[in-house]
C-alpha cells in the first residue's frame, strides 16, 4: 500500500478491509453449508471455510494408501468421511482442499463432494457440529469473506449475486462481465486515473511554484476533462444495464377489444388472460416473464382505456395509464377497423420514442395498406396467426436495437445498479467542480472527493450498510 498524498488517500489496489486478517486465526471461527440445492441429487456439495478446514480435513477424510498425513491443495481426492465420534464411514465422496489464499473466500476450503441425501449431509454436519471452530455459514458469508479477504470487490460480488440469479441469456453475459472483474477493472482505471491527476495537483501543493513545471495545473485540468467526457459517455447509456438486469418493462395499451389479452396470451403461449368479446374485460394488471431471444421481458397487459363511469373499470384504467408511463417499452395494440380514426384523444400522451405499433385483426379489416407502411408498427391478426411471425422478429430486433445488446461485450453497458449510478455521477460532479476550481487546494479536495465516489462503488470506502444489503440477498451456501 503507497499513498500519493499527505491525505492518506490510498492506492488503487489498497484494500483498507482488512477485517479478516485482523481477526486472530484462533478467534476467527470456520463456517460450513451445503452449496448445492437440498434434496435428492447426485452430488451434493458442503463447503468448509476457515482456519479449523485442515482440521477437519486430517479428522473427517480418509483415504487408501496415502502416503502423507496433508491434502494435496487443489486435486480432487476418492476418499471415505468418517464421523469424528465413533469412526463410522459416512460416505463414500471426493474431497479437495483448496489453501489460502487461493480459494473462493481466500481463507482455507475444504470441499466434501457427496451423495446429495437428507440422511448423509445431517451426519456430515453432525461431525462438522463435534468442532468447537465451526458453526454453520450465515446467507452470503462465503461470499463476505471472499470480499473481506480482498478476493472480490463489490462490482464482482453483484455480477456474481446476478449471475445465480441470471435467466436469460443477456442477464447471464452482463452479470458474467461484472463476475469476471472486467467491470471492476473499468471502475479502478477511472479511479488511477483521478489519482494520477491529483498527483499532479498535490506537487502543486507539496512544492513551491519555481520546482515545478509550467501548466502542471492545466495539463491536470486537461486529464480531468477527458475522463470526465468518459464518465459521461459510460453514464449516458440509457439505463440499459439496469433495465437488462432488472428486466424489461413493457406495457400493453390501448382501446377496449384491440386484442390486448389475447396478445398476451400469444406472447405467453398459454391462455393467461381472459379473453371475450366484451370491452372493458381486463381491470387488473396482468404481469408475466418472458424471455425474448435473451432479453428479459416483463410484459404487462392493461384495461383497455376510455372514458368510464364504473368504479372499479376507472381504477383499472387508471393503473393501465400509470403502467405505460413506468414501462421501458409500451406496445400499443390497435384494432384495424378502428384504426383508420386514428389515435383516440385520451392516449396520445401515452405515446413516446419507446411507443411500438400493433395493428390487429387484420381479417376484418379492407384496407391495411396505410398502417403497414408505419414506422416502429406491425400489422397481424392474432386469431388467424398472419403476420405474427413477423411481428416476433420485428420486436425482437427492435428490442435488440434499443438495448444494443447484439454482437461484442465491448459494447454491453457497464452500470448495472443504481448505486453505481449515483456513486458515478457525483464523482463526475466532482471533476467539474476540479475543473472550474480557481484554487489548487479546494480543487484537489474535489478530486479527492471524486476518486472516494468510486471506491464506494468497488466497496474500498466504508459502505457498511450497503454491505448488509448486498450480502443479504445471497442464499446459504454462497
Ligand atoms: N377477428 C378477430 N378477432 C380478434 C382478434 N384478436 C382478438 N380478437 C377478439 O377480440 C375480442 C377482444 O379481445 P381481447 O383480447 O379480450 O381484447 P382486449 O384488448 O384485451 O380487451 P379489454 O380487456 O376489454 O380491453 C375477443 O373476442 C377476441 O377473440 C383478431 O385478430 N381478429
Ligand atoms: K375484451
Ligand atoms: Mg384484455
Amino acid at each position: 500500500m503507497h499513498c500519493l498524498c499527505r491525505h492518506g488517500l490510498t492506492c488503487v489496489r489498497a484494500r483498507p478491509y482488512s477485517t479478516i486478517s485482523a481477526l486472530s486465526t484462533a478467534q476467527r471461527k470456520t463456517i460450513y453449508a451445503l452449496s448445492t440445492p437440498p434434496g435428492k441429487a447426485g452430488v451434493g456439495v458442503i463447503r468448509v471455510s476457515g482456519p479449523a478446514a485442515l482440521a477437519v480435513w486430517s479428522r473427517l477424510i480418509k483415504a487408501k494408501n496415502r502416503k502423507q498425513d496433508f491434502p494435496v491443495p487443489w486435486k480432487f481426492e476418492r476418499c471415505h468421511i468418517v464421523h469424528p465420534e465413533d469412526g463410522r464411514v459416512i460416505d463414500d465422496a471426493l474431497s479437495v482442499f483448496f489453501k489460502a489464499p487461493k480459494s473462493f473466500t481466500s481463507e482455507d476450503v475444504l470441499e466434501l463432494h457427496v451423495h446429495s441425501g437428507r440422511a448423509i449431509i445431517a451426519s456430515v454436519f453432525s461431525a462438522l457440529a463435534t468442532f468447537p471452530s465451526c458453526r454453520p455459514a450465515e446467507a452470503g458469508e462465503f461470499t463476505r469473506r471472499a470480499f473481506l479477504g480482498g478476493r472480490l470487490d463489490l462490482t464482482e460480488v453483484e455480477g456474481l449475486r446476478d449471475l445465480i440469479d441470471a435467466e436469460t441469456e443477456g442477464q447471464r453475459r452482463l452479470a458474467l462481465r461484472a463476475a469476471s472483474g472486467s467491470v471492476r477493472n473499468q471502475y479502478e482505471q477511472i479511479r488511477s486515473d483521478i489519482i494520477h491527476c491529483l498527483a499532479l495537483v498535490e506537487a502543486l501543493i507539496d512544492f513551491s511554484e519555481e520546482d515545478v513545471e509550467d501548466g502542471v495545473y492545466d495539463q491536470a485540468r486537461g486529464q480531468a476533462r477527458r475522463l470526465l467526457a468518459n464518465i459521461e459517455a459510460l453514464l449516458d447509456d440509457g439505463h440499459r444495464g439496469e433495465i437488462i438486469r432488472s428486466g424489461i418493462k413493457l406495457a400493453i395499451f390501448g382501446p377496449p377489444n384491440a386484442g390486448k389479452s389475447t396478445l398476451l396470451n400469444f406472447l405467453a403461449k398459454r391462455e393467461a388472460a381472459i379473453v371475450t368479446s366484451v370491452p372493458g374485460t381486463t381491470r387488473d394488471i396482468l404481469e408475466l416473464s418472458l424471455d425474448i431471444d435473451g432479453l428479459p421481458v416483463i410484459v404487462a397487459d392493461t384495461a383497455g382505456l376510455r372514458k368510464s363511469e364504473d368504479l372499479v373499470e376507472s381504477i383499472g384504467i387508471e393503473r393501465a395509464r400509470a403502467a405505460v408511463q413506468q414501462a421501458d417499452i409500451s406496445l400499443c395494440v390497435l384494432s384495424l377497423e378502428s384504426a383508420a380514426a386514428g389515435l383516440p384523444q385520451d392516449m396520445q400522451d401515452l405515446v413516446s420514442a419507446d411507443t411500438y405499433f400493433l395493428f390487429n385483426k387484420n381479417d376484418l379489416a379492407v384496407d391495411t395498406q396505410q398502417h403497414t407502411s408505419k414506422p416502429n408498427s406491425w400489422t397481424v391478426s392474432l386469431a388467424t396467426g398472419d403476420g405474427t411471425e413477423t411481428f416476433m422478429t420485428g420486436l425482437s430486433a427492435a428490442l435488440q436495437k434499443r438495448f444494443q445488446f447484439k454482437g461484442d461485450d465491448d459494447n454491453a453497458p457497464i452500470i448495472t445498479h443504481a448505486r453505481h449510478r449515483s456513486h458515478l455521477t457525483s464523482a463526475a460532479q466532482f471533476l467539474r467542480a476540479f475543473i472550474e476550481a480557481e484554487d489548487v487546494i479546494f480543487g484537489a479536495e474535489e478530486l479527492r472527493y471524486a476518486a472516494k465516489e468510486i471506491g464506494k462503488i468497488s466497496g474500498e470506502i466504508g459502505v457498511e450498510d450497503v454491505l448488509d444489503s448486498i450480502f443479504r440477498n445471497f442464499c446459504i451456501g454462497k
